[in-house]
């Protein structure tokens, strides 16, 4: 393969990613006019969303087939997760919210199919399949976060949350599980290959999904 398999992945979802910059929930951040409202569900909804994701890494580890990134997996399970973790009771308590509440409050439709789908590509795929489908979350949110951080907020909220992502610890995270994509991309048959992108693009959609949901107040219809 001429190029790496993060330049042709990204290809494939350089759309769903300008979109996503483009979309208000994350424009609002930097020009301030994301109520507060929106964010308190996006952050609710996340907490939601990395405990599913945080099993979705520990299913990447244990099909790892080397022990460095067994290890790697493993230590975002423990550590990578619990920063964000750290960061959304920070912000929710600012919020006015606390543990107990945020705890009793439902997971709504995007976060649960995005979270579903996450638990069945790791559970059922290939360790290549199941890297690529948690890709998107770790590196959508590096890009998202340097993109953000270039104009910053004058909310300090929001300017917490885009230090978080655009930060030298998360983005030397992401680097790291690029360098396994680059890895098994390279040694892939066509076949795997072909389903690395469709779990790539699909989480991708769902990312975008899920800033859209915020915005919308996103709850069950019935
Ligand atoms: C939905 C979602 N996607 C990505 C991230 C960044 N790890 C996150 N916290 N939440």
């Amino acid at each position: 393969m001429a190029e790496r398999t993060r330049e042709l992945l990204w290809a494939d979802i350089s759309q769903i990613y300008r979109q996503i910059c483009e979309h208000p929930f994350v424009t609002g951040l930097t020009d301030g006019s994301l109520g507060q409202d929106r964010f308190r569900h996006y952050i609710v909804q996340d907490g939601h969303y990395l405990r599913a994701y945080a099993r979705a890494l520990a299913g990447c580890a244990a099909k790892a087939p080397v022990e460095s990134e067994l290890m790697m997996f493993a230590e975002h399970v423990g550590v990578a997760i619990a920063a964000e973790a750290e960061l959304h009771a920070g912000l929710l308590a600012e919020l006015g919210l606390g543990a107990e509440q945020v705890a009793a409050l439902p997971v709504t439709p995007t976060t649960q199919a995005y979270a579903s789908y996450l638990l069945a590509a790791t559970a059922s795929g290939s360790y290549a399949e199941a890297v690529a489908a948690v890709l998107p979350c770790y590196w959508i949110y590096a890009r998202v976060g340097e993109h953000l951080q270039r104009h910053g907020s004058p909310e300090p909220l929001f300017q917490r949350w885009i230090d978080t992502y655009a930060g030298q610890e998360y983005q030397a995270v992401v680097e790291a599980v690029l360098t396994v994509t680059d890895r098994l991309g390279a040694h892939a048959s066509a076949a795997e290959w072909e389903l690395m992108r469709r779990r790539f693009h699909t989480s991708a959609r769902y990312e975008w999904m899920f800033f859209d949901a915020a915005y919308r107040l996103e709850d069950w219809p019935v």
